[in-house]
Protein backbone atom coordinates (compact mmCIF):
# COMPACT_ATOMS: atom_id res chain seq x y z
CA UNK A 1 0.00 0.00 0.00
CA UNK A 2 1.35 3.58 -1.15
CA UNK A 3 2.07 6.24 1.66
CA UNK A 4 -1.49 7.93 0.52
CA UNK A 5 -3.39 5.42 -1.16
CA UNK A 6 -6.85 7.45 -2.63
CA UNK A 7 -9.24 4.56 -3.65
CA UNK A 8 -12.39 4.77 -6.18
CA UNK A 9 -13.01 8.19 -4.40
CA UNK A 10 -16.70 9.77 -6.40
CA UNK A 11 -18.32 13.53 -5.72
CA UNK A 12 -21.94 14.00 -6.81
CA UNK A 13 -23.19 17.67 -6.78
CA UNK A 14 -26.75 16.98 -8.15
CA UNK A 15 -26.66 15.15 -11.17
CA UNK A 16 -22.83 16.34 -11.84
CA UNK A 17 -20.18 13.94 -11.07
CA UNK A 18 -17.65 16.34 -10.47
CA UNK A 19 -15.44 13.39 -9.11
CA UNK A 20 -15.83 9.70 -10.47
CA UNK A 21 -14.37 6.93 -8.95
CA UNK A 22 -10.60 8.38 -9.03
CA UNK A 23 -7.81 6.46 -7.79
CA UNK A 24 -4.45 8.20 -6.85
CA UNK A 25 -1.34 7.27 -5.09
CA UNK A 26 1.59 8.97 -3.88
CA UNK A 27 5.02 7.30 -1.68
CA UNK A 28 6.61 8.89 0.68
CA UNK A 29 8.98 11.99 -0.73
CA UNK A 30 7.62 11.60 -4.28
CA UNK A 31 5.76 14.75 -5.94
CA UNK A 32 2.31 14.19 -7.43
CA UNK A 33 0.78 16.37 -9.93
CA UNK A 34 -2.89 16.39 -10.67
CA UNK A 35 -3.55 18.02 -14.00
CA UNK A 36 -6.76 18.80 -16.06
CA UNK A 37 -8.53 21.57 -18.42
CA UNK A 38 -11.06 23.38 -15.96
CA UNK A 39 -14.12 22.10 -14.31
CA UNK A 40 -11.98 18.85 -14.49
CA UNK A 41 -12.41 18.15 -10.81
CA UNK A 42 -9.01 18.88 -9.59
CA UNK A 43 -9.79 21.33 -6.48
CA UNK A 44 -13.40 18.89 -5.66
CA UNK A 45 -10.06 16.54 -5.39
CA UNK A 46 -8.42 18.47 -2.76
CA UNK A 47 -11.51 18.86 -1.21
CA UNK A 48 -12.10 15.86 -0.93
CA UNK A 49 -8.74 14.41 0.30
CA UNK A 50 -8.94 17.43 3.27
CA UNK A 51 -11.84 16.73 4.46
CA UNK A 52 -13.84 19.87 2.81
CA UNK A 53 -16.04 17.10 1.49
CA UNK A 54 -16.74 14.24 2.83
CA UNK A 55 -16.14 11.25 1.08
CA UNK A 56 -18.88 9.03 0.69
CA UNK A 57 -17.95 6.68 -1.92
CA UNK A 58 -14.14 5.03 -2.06
CA UNK A 59 -11.41 5.33 0.50
CA UNK A 60 -8.39 7.72 1.59
CA UNK A 61 -5.64 6.21 3.30
CA UNK A 62 -2.62 8.30 4.89
CA UNK A 63 0.76 5.78 6.08
CA UNK A 64 -2.07 2.45 7.00
CA UNK A 65 -4.74 4.83 8.34
CA UNK A 66 -8.04 5.55 7.25
CA UNK A 67 -8.66 9.31 6.92
CA UNK A 68 -11.76 9.49 5.13
CA UNK A 69 -14.65 10.63 7.08
CA UNK A 70 -12.12 12.38 9.33
CA UNK A 71 -12.94 16.38 9.86
CA UNK A 72 -10.60 18.99 8.54
CA UNK A 73 -8.32 19.85 11.78
CA UNK A 74 -8.15 15.92 12.25
CA UNK A 75 -6.52 15.42 8.80
CA UNK A 76 -4.30 17.89 9.22
CA UNK A 77 -3.08 16.18 12.42
CA UNK A 78 -2.73 12.46 10.86
CA UNK A 79 -0.36 14.68 8.57
CA UNK A 80 -2.00 16.41 5.75
CA UNK A 81 -2.08 20.20 5.02
CA UNK A 82 -3.14 22.30 2.29
CA UNK A 83 -2.31 25.57 0.61
CA UNK A 84 -5.17 27.17 -1.80
CA UNK A 85 -5.88 28.34 -5.21
CA UNK A 86 -6.05 32.30 -3.62
CA UNK A 87 -3.81 33.42 -1.23
CA UNK A 88 -5.80 32.62 2.17
CA UNK A 89 -3.19 34.20 4.97
CA UNK A 90 -3.95 36.24 7.59
CA UNK A 91 -3.17 39.87 6.69
CA UNK A 92 -3.39 41.62 9.59
CA UNK A 93 -0.72 38.84 11.43
CA UNK A 94 3.08 39.15 10.86
CA UNK A 95 4.68 36.61 8.85
CA UNK A 96 5.96 34.81 11.96
CA UNK A 97 2.72 34.65 13.53
CA UNK A 98 0.78 32.78 10.47
CA UNK A 99 3.72 30.19 11.08
CA UNK A 100 3.77 30.01 14.22
CA UNK A 101 -0.28 28.98 14.42
CA UNK A 102 0.14 26.28 11.36
CA UNK A 103 2.20 24.89 14.47
CA UNK A 104 -0.63 25.32 17.27
CA UNK A 105 -1.85 22.34 15.25
CA UNK A 106 0.20 19.94 17.73
CA UNK A 107 0.83 21.47 20.82
CA UNK A 108 2.69 19.59 23.78
CA UNK A 109 1.12 21.43 26.84
CA UNK A 110 -2.44 21.29 28.38
CA UNK A 111 -4.94 24.56 28.26
CA UNK A 112 -3.85 24.59 31.60
CA UNK A 113 -0.43 25.13 31.11
CA UNK A 114 -1.06 27.84 28.94
CA UNK A 115 -3.50 29.77 31.46
CA UNK A 116 -0.85 29.39 34.47
CA UNK A 117 2.25 29.86 31.92
CA UNK A 118 3.93 26.88 33.49
CA UNK A 119 7.56 26.60 32.80
CA UNK A 120 6.36 23.73 29.99
CA UNK A 121 3.94 26.04 28.82
CA UNK A 122 7.23 28.54 28.68
CA UNK A 123 9.62 26.08 27.07
CA UNK A 124 7.50 24.81 24.68
CA UNK A 125 6.50 28.35 23.14
CA UNK A 126 10.59 29.23 22.84
CA UNK A 127 11.37 26.13 21.16
CA UNK A 128 8.32 26.67 18.63
CA UNK A 129 9.57 30.08 18.43
CA UNK A 130 13.03 28.95 17.32
CA UNK A 131 11.51 26.08 14.93
CA UNK A 132 9.49 29.08 12.83
CA UNK A 133 12.64 30.86 12.39
CA UNK A 134 14.38 28.09 11.27
CA UNK A 135 11.33 27.48 8.77
CA UNK A 136 11.60 31.00 7.85
CA UNK A 137 15.22 30.75 7.05
CA UNK A 138 14.29 27.90 5.10
CA UNK A 139 12.13 29.97 2.63
CA UNK A 140 14.43 32.81 2.62
CA UNK A 141 11.36 35.10 4.94
CA UNK A 142 13.55 35.26 7.85
CA UNK A 143 14.02 39.35 7.54
CA UNK A 144 10.43 39.90 6.55
CA UNK A 145 9.24 37.77 9.68
CA UNK A 146 8.07 40.99 11.61
CA UNK A 147 6.09 42.59 8.74
CA UNK A 148 2.94 41.94 7.99
CA UNK A 149 1.86 39.83 5.93
CA UNK A 150 -0.32 41.46 3.30
CA UNK A 151 2.36 43.65 3.02
CA UNK A 152 4.54 41.08 1.39
CA UNK A 153 4.87 40.78 -2.49
CA UNK A 154 2.48 38.18 -4.01
CA UNK A 155 5.70 35.46 -4.38
CA UNK A 156 6.42 35.57 -0.63
CA UNK A 157 3.09 35.44 0.11
CA UNK A 158 2.24 32.45 -1.69
CA UNK A 159 5.59 31.10 0.19
CA UNK A 160 4.41 31.96 3.60
CA UNK A 161 1.57 30.01 3.33
CA UNK A 162 3.41 26.96 2.03
CA UNK A 163 5.69 27.50 4.86
CA UNK A 164 1.99 27.67 7.35
CA UNK A 165 1.15 24.50 5.71
CA UNK A 166 4.55 22.57 7.04
CA UNK A 167 4.46 24.08 10.41
CA UNK A 168 1.42 21.97 10.86
CA UNK A 169 4.22 19.31 10.80
CA UNK A 170 2.22 17.79 7.67
CA UNK A 171 4.47 14.91 5.91
CA UNK A 172 1.61 15.62 3.01
CA UNK A 173 1.31 18.55 1.67
CA UNK A 174 -1.31 19.88 -1.25
CA UNK A 175 0.00 22.53 -3.21
CA UNK A 176 -3.63 24.36 -5.01
CA UNK A 177 -1.86 26.28 -8.17
CA UNK A 178 0.89 27.76 -6.11
CA UNK A 179 2.47 29.36 -9.46
CA UNK A 180 -0.98 31.00 -10.10
CA UNK A 181 0.07 34.87 -10.95
CA UNK A 182 4.25 34.16 -10.35
CA UNK A 183 6.57 35.55 -12.64
CA UNK A 184 8.78 33.72 -14.19
CA UNK A 185 11.12 34.18 -11.55
CA UNK A 186 9.20 33.61 -8.90
CA UNK A 187 8.30 29.98 -10.49
CA UNK A 188 11.69 29.11 -10.88
CA UNK A 189 12.35 30.06 -7.10
CA UNK A 190 8.76 27.71 -6.33
CA UNK A 191 10.28 25.05 -8.49
CA UNK A 192 13.94 24.93 -6.24
CA UNK A 193 11.53 25.36 -3.38
CA UNK A 194 9.22 22.06 -3.74
CA UNK A 195 12.15 20.13 -4.43
CA UNK A 196 14.32 21.30 -1.64
CA UNK A 197 10.31 19.73 0.16
CA UNK A 198 10.86 16.58 -1.51
CA UNK A 199 14.38 16.68 -0.49
CA UNK A 200 13.08 17.03 2.91
CA UNK A 201 10.98 13.97 2.87
CA UNK A 202 7.86 15.75 2.11
CA UNK A 203 5.35 13.90 0.01
CA UNK A 204 3.77 16.89 -2.24
CA UNK A 205 0.74 16.77 -4.24
CA UNK A 206 -0.20 19.46 -7.00
CA UNK A 207 -2.94 20.77 -8.80
CA UNK A 208 -0.83 23.12 -11.18
CA UNK A 209 -1.87 24.92 -14.55
CA UNK A 210 1.54 25.84 -15.74
CA UNK A 211 2.91 22.80 -18.11
CA UNK A 212 6.83 23.42 -17.90
CA UNK A 213 6.63 23.57 -13.89
CA UNK A 214 4.59 20.62 -13.95
CA UNK A 215 6.48 18.67 -16.64
CA UNK A 216 10.10 19.54 -14.88
CA UNK A 217 8.69 19.09 -11.66
CA UNK A 218 6.52 15.64 -11.35
CA UNK A 219 7.61 12.32 -10.63
CA UNK A 220 4.29 11.65 -11.73
CA UNK A 221 1.27 12.84 -13.07
CA UNK A 222 -2.70 11.81 -13.06
CA UNK A 223 -4.54 13.65 -15.48
CA UNK A 224 -8.43 13.85 -14.87
CA UNK A 225 -11.48 15.20 -17.56
CA UNK A 226 -15.02 15.19 -16.73
CA UNK A 227 -14.10 13.75 -13.21
CA UNK A 228 -12.53 10.86 -14.49
CA UNK A 229 -8.71 9.74 -14.39
CA UNK A 230 -7.78 9.59 -18.26
CA UNK A 231 -4.00 9.41 -17.99
CA UNK A 232 -1.74 8.59 -15.25
CA UNK A 233 2.31 8.41 -15.95
CA UNK A 234 6.02 9.42 -15.74
CA UNK A 235 5.74 13.32 -17.57
CA UNK A 236 7.16 12.11 -20.52
CA UNK A 237 4.67 9.65 -21.13
CA UNK A 238 1.86 12.08 -20.48
CA UNK A 239 3.23 14.74 -22.66
CA UNK A 240 2.85 12.41 -25.82
CA UNK A 241 -0.65 10.73 -24.30
CA UNK A 242 -3.13 11.38 -27.41
CA UNK A 243 -6.53 11.18 -24.86
CA UNK A 244 -4.26 14.06 -22.71
CA UNK A 245 -3.85 16.28 -25.74
CA UNK A 246 -7.66 15.48 -26.97
CA UNK A 247 -8.64 16.86 -23.51
CA UNK A 248 -6.56 19.97 -23.72
CA UNK A 249 -6.92 21.06 -27.03
CA UNK A 250 -10.73 19.77 -27.14
CA UNK A 251 -10.96 22.14 -24.50
CA UNK A 252 -8.99 25.17 -26.16
CA UNK A 253 -11.31 24.75 -29.27
CA UNK A 254 -14.62 25.25 -27.36
CA UNK A 255 -12.93 28.91 -26.00
CA UNK A 256 -12.22 29.88 -29.14
CA UNK A 257 -15.42 29.02 -30.21
CA UNK A 258 -17.06 31.26 -27.34
CA UNK A 259 -14.46 34.04 -27.71
CA UNK A 260 -15.10 34.19 -31.82
CA UNK A 261 -19.28 34.55 -30.86
N1 LIG B 1 -19.79 23.13 -4.62
C1 LIG B 1 -20.14 22.80 -5.87
N2 LIG B 1 -21.44 22.68 -6.23
C2 LIG B 1 -21.79 22.32 -7.48
N3 LIG B 1 -20.91 22.06 -8.46
C3 LIG B 1 -19.60 22.16 -8.17
C4 LIG B 1 -19.15 22.54 -6.86
N4 LIG B 1 -17.79 22.58 -6.88
C5 LIG B 1 -17.42 22.24 -8.12
N5 LIG B 1 -18.51 22.00 -8.89
C6 LIG B 1 -18.48 21.55 -10.28
O1 LIG B 1 -17.72 20.36 -10.32
C7 LIG B 1 -16.89 20.33 -11.47
C8 LIG B 1 -15.44 20.21 -11.06
O2 LIG B 1 -15.03 21.48 -10.49
P1 LIG B 1 -13.58 21.72 -9.86
O3 LIG B 1 -13.58 23.11 -9.32
O4 LIG B 1 -13.26 20.61 -8.95
O5 LIG B 1 -12.67 21.65 -11.16
P2 LIG B 1 -11.15 22.06 -11.34
O6 LIG B 1 -10.52 20.99 -12.14
O7 LIG B 1 -10.55 22.39 -10.03
O8 LIG B 1 -11.27 23.39 -12.22
P3 LIG B 1 -10.30 24.70 -12.27
O9 LIG B 1 -9.05 24.26 -12.97
O10 LIG B 1 -11.11 25.64 -13.11
O11 LIG B 1 -10.09 25.18 -10.87
C9 LIG B 1 -17.23 21.57 -12.28
O12 LIG B 1 -18.19 21.24 -13.26
C10 LIG B 1 -17.78 22.52 -11.22
O13 LIG B 1 -18.70 23.42 -11.82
Amino acid sequence: MAYLEVKDISMRFGGLVAVDQVSISAEKGEIVSIIGPNGAGKTTLFNMLTGVYKVTEGEISLNGKTISGMLPQDIVKAGMARTFQNVRLFGDMRVIENVLLGMHVNTSYSFMDAVLRTRRFKSAEAEKHREAIRLLDSIKLREKMHSYATNLPYGDQRRLEIARAIATGASVLLLDEPAAGMNPQETDELLEYIRKLKSDGHTVILIEHDMSLVMNISDKIYVLDYGKKIAEGLPKEIAKNPRVIEAYLGRRDENADSQES
